[in-house]
């Protein structure tokens, strides 16, 4: 398979980034993050969460985020909702795009979601049939699809069964999470390709953490393969509330620096993306985990 030459950036930052932080962030704080990223040329932005405030306090002002948008033309600003109340208040603030996420681990699911594996394929039914009445287009993501916190190795097998689940359900897109951020090429290459039988590629995303420094080494073998959608957040911001230890999200800047060199389209400015990940480390106090947008800063 050959590289693709265009490649769609979903911006996580706003919620994987933020979701962990102990400390309350201001809703004008994220806000004007989102706001940076779209004048960074974002053109996908998960923008909040529409889930229970006791499981992710951080995330509890997704009302006031969501209709506080300063909307861009162009940009899609989505939201999860993992079940239908949590879809219903995310259609009342206007959204244009939701996401259901799902696990390939039994354990993770349970942590995260507060049930197994098939009952959130249950749960996700009808947040997909609402959405689809209501013209709001529906992402799956899958979480731990190489290699769980509480279950160790995950079969390849079991990442295409769920991921399969989720766009006969309907989803557009199925976005593959390496929650944990422990993967490698090969194994990411080996996961792929089960999942790739199941799901085009065509429909498939890479959301991969950082946490051993492999996540631009795995981007690069499943860009090799064909995958033309990545998840990233600016600054490496995040971490998973329910994966103890995992850092966050591949930085967006690193991600760009890599798809420029390799001659891929993204669309996205990378100097306004690294100015927005030096002010958004040093608005909330965190270190700026994107060694691109580091490197920038110092120069
Ligand atoms: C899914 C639930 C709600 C089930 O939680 P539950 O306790 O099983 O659900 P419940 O229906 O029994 O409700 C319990 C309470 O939550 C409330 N509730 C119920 N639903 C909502 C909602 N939508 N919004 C607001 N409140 C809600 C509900 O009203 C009730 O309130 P109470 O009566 O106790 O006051 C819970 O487990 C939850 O909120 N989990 C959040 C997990 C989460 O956000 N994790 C992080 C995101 S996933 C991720 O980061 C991975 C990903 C996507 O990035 C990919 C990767 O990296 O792998």
């Amino acid at each position: 398979m050959a590289f693709p030459t265009q490649v769609r950036l979903v911006e996580v930052g706003p919620r994987d980034g933020l979701q962990n932080e102990a400390e309350p962030i201001a809703t004008a704080t994220k806000l004007e993050l989102i706001d940076r990223l779209g004048a960074a040329g974002l053109t996908h932005i998960e923008a909040a969460s529409f889930v229970s405030p006791k499981w992710v306090p951080q995330m509890a002002d997704h009302r006031e985020v969501m209709s506080g948008l300063k909307r861009r033309p162009g940009v899609v600003y989505s939201a999860l909702t993992p079940n239908l109340k949590g879809l219903e208040a995310a259609l009342e603030c206007g959204v244009e795009e939701v996401a259901v996420f799902g696990a390939a681990s039994e354990a993770f699911s349970r942590k995260n979601i507060n049930c197994s594996v098939a009952e959130s394929l249950e749960r996700f039914a009808p947040v997909l049939a609402r959405a689809q009445e209501a013209g709001v287009r529906v992402r799956g993501y899958v979480s731990c699809v190489l290699g769980c916190p509480y279950e160790g190795e995950i079969a390849p097998a079991k990442v295409a069964e769920v991921s399969k689940a989720l766009l006969e359900m309907g989803c557009y897109e199925i976005s593959l999470g390496d929650t944990i951020g422990i993967g490698t090429p090969l194994k990411a290459k080996r996961m792929l390709e089960a999942v790739s039988r199941e799901v085009p590629m065509e429909k498939l995303a890479a959301h991969f953490h950082d946490t051993y420094g492999q996540a631009i080494a795995n981007l690069y073998a499943v860009l090799e393969e064909g995958v033309a959608v990545i998840d990233s957040s600016v600054a490496g911001l995040g971490g998973c509330p329910y994966a103890k230890g995992a850092s966050g999200n591949v930085a967006s800047e690193d991600v760009v620096y890599l798809l420029n060199g390799l001659g891929i389209e993204s669309g996205i400015d990378l100097d306004k993306l690294a100015d927005t990940g030096s002010w958004i480390t040093q608005t909330i106090g965190r270190p700026n985990r994107a060694k691109v947008g580091v490197a920038l800063a110092a120069k």
